[in-house]
This record gives structure tokens, sequence and C-alpha cells, in this order.
């Protein structure tokens, strides 16, 4: 477990430069979080060959956008954003970038502490996001390697940390299923609130009618269970009078095969997907 936790004056800290490589959805979201926690602009410089008119606006306030080596100033933390399948080619073109003392922060599905060091080097932080961040709600799982110090362990803390919780492992082989349960599951969420307003349209509703209740239950239901401190069980036990409709729709749910056997199948598939990623 990690020993070095950021406070919170560690990003207003930061002396040397944030480089973020890959402006997307998940990079765009850290650096939304890094600069409403504090992070000063001007220490942060954003690698993306297709500048969003977001991150564009940025410049104005002294982000410093597509930077060479000698204007970028020394790297203190390098945030891998891009793609896995770019990583080869992006990561030969990031390492001018990083020297002795960079940490290299990925938050790549796949790309192991292995390749990481051996295309960009530096003292290596894996980490996995997940978009929640976009709102100071996200979950990141980090991992470090063995020659990442405690003040750089300390520094990715708080740009994780930025966005949401997190949790921190030792254990690398970890970060396969991780990705398939928190990386990738609020697409899962978001699935469900497309499935439960199409049944509604199916049981007869308006489907801008069905489209509202959906997605209204499943983000008053994810802020309960953020708020409670129930166990999402009883707060399931909780809507399910004895012999009522929830015990119909749940007969059906928990039956076999039923949704657990389909989220074993789907979380299997994506952690597969995430070890053949790395290769
Ligand atoms: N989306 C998610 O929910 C999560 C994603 N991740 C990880 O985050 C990473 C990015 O995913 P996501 O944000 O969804 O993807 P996006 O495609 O939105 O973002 C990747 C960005 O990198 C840019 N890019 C491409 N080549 C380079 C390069 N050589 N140097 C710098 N930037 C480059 C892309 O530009 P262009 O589009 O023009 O190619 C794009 O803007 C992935 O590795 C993914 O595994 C991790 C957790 C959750
Ligand atoms: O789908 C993906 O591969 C990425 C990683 C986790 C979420 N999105």
């Amino acid at each position: 477990m990690a020993t070095a936790m950021a406070n919170d004056s560690t990003l207003k800290n930061i002396t040397g430069t944030i480089l973020l490589a890959g402006a997307g959805k998940m990079g765009g979201a850290m650096l939304t979080g890094w600069l409403a926690q504090g992070l000063d602009p001007r220490r942060v410089a954003v690698i993306e060959p297709h500048l969003s008119p977001e991150i564009s606006a940025l410049a104005a306030k002294g982000v410093a956008l597509n930077p060479d080596v000698t204007s970028a100033g020394t790297v203190e933390t390098l945030v891998v954003a891009v793609k896995p399948q770019l990583f080869r080619e992006a990561g030969a073109k990031l390492k001018p970038y990083v020297s002795a003392g960079t940490s290299v922060v990925s938050i790549m599905a796949g790309t192991t502490i292995t390749s990481l060091q051996e295309v960009c080097g530096g003292a290596v932080v894996r980490a996995m996001p997940n978009t929640p961040a976009a709102i100071g709600r996200g979950i990141t799982v980090a991992v470090a390697a063995s020659n990442v110090s405690d003040k750089q362990r300390a520094v990715a803390d708080a740009l994780l940390r930025a966005t949401g919780s997190v949790e921190w492992v030792d254990d690398e082989s970890l970060m396969d299923a991780v990705t398939a349960v928190s990386g990738s599951g609020p697409a899962y969420v978001f699935l469900l609130a497309e499935e439960l307003a199409r049944a509604g349209i199916e049981a007869g509703l308006p489907e801008v009618l069905a489209t509202r209740l959906a997605r209204e239950t499943v983000a008053g239901a994810g802020e309960l269970l953020h708020r409670s401190e129930l166990a999402s069980s009883t707060l399931r036990q909780n809507v399910t009078s004895p012999g009522g409709t929830t015990a119909a729709a749940l007969a059906v749910l928990m039956g076999d095969p039923g949704l657990r056997d389909l989220m074993i199948r789907a979380i299997a598939a994506a952690t597969k997907r995430s070890k053949e990623l790395a290769k």
C-alpha cells in the first residue's frame, strides 16, 4: 500500500511541468479536475494533435499547447492518456520529454508498467480512472513501479485524487479486472438507463417519459447508494415489498441465467480484452 499520499497543498506546490499527452474524454476530464483543484495552469502543458475549442481556450490561462521539448520546461509528471493501440508510436515521441526525475502516470487500459518503462522510461505509475472524474466523482485504482519515490507517488496521488477517490494496490495483475469493473463500469450503468427506458416504451410509456423516468431512477438510485451507509443489497431489499412488483421483476433479473451470469461474462470479456491490449 502507498505510504505517501497527497495533501491539500500538493497540487498547488508543484514546481515542474505536468505534461498531459492526449486531452480526449478521459485526459480532458482529468485536466479539468486539476485546474479546479488549484493546479496553476502555467504548470500544465498539453500534447494533443487535434485540440478541442475547450482545450485551446486554456492557452489564455497559461496552459502550454503542444510545446516542443525545450519549451516544455522540466517535466515533473507526464500523464499518458492516449489510446493504448497508439501508445508505442505516441510514447516514442514523448520519451524526449522524460528526464531522470520524471514520473510517468499512465491511464491506458492494458498497457503494463514494463511496456511504459521500455517506451517512455521514468518512474511509472499505472492508473485506471473512470469518466465520473469529469464531475469529481471518479474512482481511480493506481499501482506504482518500485522506483517511484514517495514524492512522485504523492504528486500522482494528488493528480488522480483531483477527479475523485483513489485506491492504491501493490499487485499490477489486478488492473485488468479493475479496468473491467470501474474503468468500463460507467458504460454498464448508462446501458441500464437505456434498456430501462426501452423496456418502459415496450410496456406502453411515451418515449420522452420513459427516458426521463429511467434516467432519473438510475441517477437517484446512484446518489442514494453514494450517500447511504447501507449495503446495496439492503437498499434493494428496501424497494422490494413481499409479493409485490419489484419481487416479480427481480425473479427475472436474479433468475438463472440472470444478471449475475451476464455480469460475470461481461466482466470476464473486458478483463480478457485488457490483457490483450497489453500485447
Ligand atoms: N474513456 C474512458 O472511460 C476511459 C479511458 N481510459 C483510457 O484513457 C485513454 C484515452 O481514452 P479516451 O479519453 O476515451 O480516448 P480519446 O480518443 O477521447 O482521447 C485520446 C486522445 O489522444 C489523442 N492523441 C492521439 N495521438 C496522440 C499523440 N501521439 N499524442 C498525444 N495525443 C494523441 C487523440 O487525438 P485524436 O482523437 O485526434 O486521435 C485523442 O484526443 C485510453 O488509453 C483509455 O484506455 C481509462 C479509463 C476510462
Ligand atoms: O473501453 C476502454 O478500453 C477504456 C478503458 C476503460 C474505459 N474505457
